[in-house]
């Protein structure tokens, strides 16, 4: 197995370490920053008689190293700083981002593909737009860092071992994001029966909120542990072909009331990618705010001016 991961910054190089140290394949790391992946990569394989890893990690400036990928991570693109939504990275990610497609559709036309860089959610219909890839291939990862946010966040709230608390945030990873407290559970006992309404709405908007709690903690740049984490669940189920169900961001085709758009909803993940879309029974309102967040996503991506959707 062959994955690449395109920006070897905080998101990259964690995930690239995350991959690797889980002998999930061969990893190619590469940035358009000189030297900079192959000090990290060398790095990381430096610890390889420690750990026992046996896979192998590559930092390249080439993007030719990558061809053929199993799986391309995009990572790449600024991250926000204190102050800024994620929407406020959409020129110049995008230009980003455009970019790489060409270079994957030119070297790698079978690859799946994750999208990390924000706002994650328009930016992997670009990719999608651009590479013309089926869109199947082509997904973004938030679904899975906002939910490990809120279980934790209720796990903490309870005492609890956060693996056993079960819960799901579907939409665009933004503000509008749809934390689902009916579905939350732990081990199997919806949460209602151990937290109070109030208390449960503000673990939805502390949820909410989560990515702009770190970048306020860190001063500068966001959140990477957990982010990565996330991708190499993803990963992890489509190398292992697990069919996982997880929510990513998925392009929707009447799933939800909602068209030709990617959004985070529920999928199985396996060794084809997105497999199947799975369609919760939601309440009217539970719906109306995944549509709301589905036409804030939309909005954006006008804003792309492409020349046909
Ligand atoms: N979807 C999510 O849930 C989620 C979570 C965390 C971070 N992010 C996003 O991931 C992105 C990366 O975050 P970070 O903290 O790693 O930022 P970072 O600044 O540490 O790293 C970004 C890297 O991208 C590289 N880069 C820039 N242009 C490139 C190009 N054309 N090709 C290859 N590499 C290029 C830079 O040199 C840099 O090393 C940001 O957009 C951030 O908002 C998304
Ligand atoms: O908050 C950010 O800008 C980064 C990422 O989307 C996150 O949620 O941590």
């Amino acid at each position: 197995m062959k994955i690449s991961i395109i920006g070897a910054g905080f998101v990259g190089a964690t995930t690239a370490q995350r991959i690797w140290e889980k002998n999930l394949g061969d990893v190619f790391l590469y940035d358009i920053v000189e030297d900079m992946p192959q000090g990290k990569a060398l790095d990381m394989m430096e610890s390889a008689p420690l750990l026992g890893v046996e896979s192998k990690i590559v930092g390249t400036n080439r993007f030719e190293d990558c061809q053929n990928s199993d799986i391309f991570i995009i990572t790449s693109g600024l991250a926000r700083q204190p102050g800024m939504s994620r929407d406020d990275l959409l020129n110049r990610n995008a230009e980003i981002v455009s970019g790489i497609a060409e270079n994957i559709q030119r070297f790698s036309q079978d690859s799946i593909i994750i999208v990390v860089s924000n706002p994650v959610d328009v930016l992997t219909y670009l990719m999608a737009y651009k590479t013309k890839f089926p869109k199947n291939r082509v997904m973004g990862m938030a679904g899975v860092l906002d939910s490990a946010r809120f279980r934790y966040f209720i796990a903490e709230e309870l005492g609890i071992a956060p693996q056993e608390v079960q819960a799901m945030v579907l939409g665009g990873h933004g503000d509008e994001m749809v934390p689902l407290s009916r579905f939350a559970t732990v081990s199997g006992v919806g949460i209602e029966h151990f937290l109070p309404r109030e208390k449960i709405d503000q673990l939805i908007k502390r949820t909410r909120e989560g990515g702009a709690e770190i970048v306020k903690l860190l001063k500068k740049g966001s959140a990477y542990y957990a982010p990565s984490a996330a991708i190499m669940e993803m990963v992890e189920s489509i190398v292992k072909d697990q069919k996982r169900l997880l929510p990513c961001s998925a392009w929707c085709e009447g799933q939800y009331g909602i068209h030709d758009q990617y959004v985070g909803v529920p999928v199985i993940l396996g060794k084809n990618g997105i497999e199947k879309i799975v369609e919760l029974p939601l309440t009217g309102k539970e719906l109306g705010e995944l549509q709301e967040s589905a036409r804030h996503l939309a909005a954006n991506i006008a804003k792309l001016n492409l020349s046909h959707r």
